[in-house]
This record gives structure tokens, C-alpha cells and sequence, in this order.
């Protein structure tokens, strides 16, 4: 097999999948939390708006619901708007881990190359800024594996006993959370989501099981995950907080 001619070869192109499809079961309340009203929006609607503003920068932008999703069209019903790469796929797995490959496997059959770049960010995580976006793809653009957001941990760290008490403090200056977007080459990730399997809780996990070692950049706080139910009336603060700095 020989190389493709230079004239034939073409930057990487950028893409983004976001996981649309889970239930939201912590979060309680009706229907999945990706789909509740914040500050006057869907959560997603909000997510969505973070990636649209870097229109520019991303070839195409995948939202995956789940198949029964009869939600989706009424709650964003200005998406997708194809002419931008917008998609919409309706193949939610039964984990975060099979909706991104589902997501991947469908990127490739439409044209993605192994070594384009690709963004993955929950639907739920809807306080992401362009900012943050923009500093994951610098940061990872020359990266030989890719990264993710992440933050520093604010606080004093346990372990604890099954009984509920603490068992030890562990050092905590090499410990980072992860958040999304997590940003990887599209072939590099499809083939460490097939060989780590459905159990992996991030994009990071399944590149570490090949044996690399993804790169932490930094994040927010701000960017955390709407998971239980306190966490909408953060979130809402927050984006109000926002927007009443951009009204000033
Ligand atoms: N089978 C799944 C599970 C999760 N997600 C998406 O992955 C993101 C992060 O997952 P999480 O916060 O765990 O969402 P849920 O699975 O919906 O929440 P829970 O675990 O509380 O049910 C969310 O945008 C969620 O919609 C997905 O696309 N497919
Ligand atoms: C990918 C993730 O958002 C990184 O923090 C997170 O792991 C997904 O949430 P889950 O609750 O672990 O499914």
C-alpha cells in the first residue's frame, strides 16, 4: 500500500457527536433531563448553541437520540439544519459508550476520514462555552493522541469504608475530573471503543485501554454535568448570570 500522493491528501476536518439518548434516571423528574427547560431553553438547546457559534470550525455536527425518540423534533425543532453538517441520528445505544460508537460508525459510513479529529460532548453538559471549545482544540490540534477538559480537584479527597466512613484522605495533586468535550482522531476512537467495550464512562478511558495517554486541559467548574436535581437551578443561575453580564 503506498501513501496517498501529497495532492491527494487533505487537512484533518473537525466533527461533533453529542450523546442525546440516555434517560437521566438521577436527575429524576419527568422525561430525560437533556430535554428539561433551563433559563428559558431545553438543556440541549444550550449545548447546541456552543458548538453553532464555532460554526465555522466543524465540518459537521451529529446529535444522537435514541430510535423511540418522539421528543427531539418538538423540543429543537430548528435542527438540524443540514446545510451547516447538521445530522441527526436516531441510533442511541444502551450505554454513552455504544451511543458514540453508533455516532462514530455512522460518521465513517458518511465520508469521515480515520484521521479526522471528533469532539464528543454530552447533551447534558449544557454550561460549555465556545472559550473552552476553542482551548481543547488548540491544545490538542499538533497532540499525537488528543484530550479532554478537565478540572483540578477544589476539595479534600476520601475514600470511604462500605459502611459509609472514611477509610483514608489520598493525595489529590495529580487528580483531575473529566468533562467533555473530549477530542480524538475518529479511527484512533472507533478502534479503542471496539476493543474497551460498552463499560468505559468516557472517550479518555477507552484511549487509555490502547495504552496512550490523553492530554488534560484545563476547564471550568462551570462546565459540569446536569446529572442530579439540584443541579438544573445551578445550572439556570449560571446562564442567567451570563446573560445578564452580556445585557450590561
Ligand atoms: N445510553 C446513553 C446514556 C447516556 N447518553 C448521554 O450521555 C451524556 C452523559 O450521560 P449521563 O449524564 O450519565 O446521562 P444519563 O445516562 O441520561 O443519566 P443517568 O445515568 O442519570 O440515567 C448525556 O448527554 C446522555 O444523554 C447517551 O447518549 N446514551
Ligand atoms: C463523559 C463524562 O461526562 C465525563 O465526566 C461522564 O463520565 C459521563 O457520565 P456518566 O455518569 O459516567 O455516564
Amino acid at each position: 500500500m503506498h501513501a496517498a500522493p501529497s495532492s491527494e491528501r487533505r487537512a484533518p476536518r473537525h466533527h461533533v457527536l453529542i450523546p442525546c439518548a440516555g434517560v437521566g434516571a438521577r436527575a429524576g423528574g419527568a422525561g430525560p433531563k437533556q430535554y428539561r427547560s433551563i433559563a428559558g431553553l431545553p438543556v440541549v438547546a444550550h449545548t447546541l448553541a456552543a458548538f453553532r457559534a464555532l460554526r465555522g470550525r466543524f465540518s459537521t455536527l451529529t446529535l444522537i437520540v435514541s430510535a423511540d425518540d418522539d421528543r427531539v423534533g418538538a423540543v429543537l425543532p430548528d435542527f438540524p439544519v443540514l446545510a451547516q453538517g447538521e445530522h441527526l441520528l436516531r441510533r442511541g445505544g444502551a450505554s454513552r459508550a455504544a451511543t458514540v460508537h453508533n455516532g462514530l460508525v455512522d460518521l465513517r459510513a458518511r465520508g469521515a476520514h480515520a484521521e479526522d479529529w471528533v469532539l464528543v460532548h454530552d447533551a447534558a453538559r449544557c454550561l460549555v462555552t465556545p472559550a473552552q471549545i476553542d482551548a481543547l482544540m488548540v491544545a490538542c490540534q499538533d497532540d499525537g493522541v488528543g484530550g479532554l477538559l478537565a478540572q483540578r480537584l477544589a476539595d479534600t479527597l476520601k475514600s470511604s469504608t462500605p459502611e459509609g466512613r472514611v477509610s483514608a484522605t489520598l493525595a489529590r495533586a495529580d487528580k483531575w475530573l473529566a468533562q467533555t468535550p473530549q477530542m480524538f482522531r475518529v479511527g484512533m476512537l472507533l478502534d479503542a471503543l471496539e476493543r474497551a467495550g460498552d463499560t468505559v464512562t468516557d472517550e479518555a478511558s477507552a484511549i487509555e485501554h490502547l495504552g496512550l495517554s490523553p492530554l488534560l486541559v484545563a476547564g471550568s467548574a462551570q462546565n459540569f454535568k446536569v446529572t442530579y436535581p439540584e443541579d438544573f437551578s445551578l445550572a439556570e443561575a449560571v446562564l442567567l448570570a451570563r446573560r445578564a453580564r452580556i445585557a450590561l
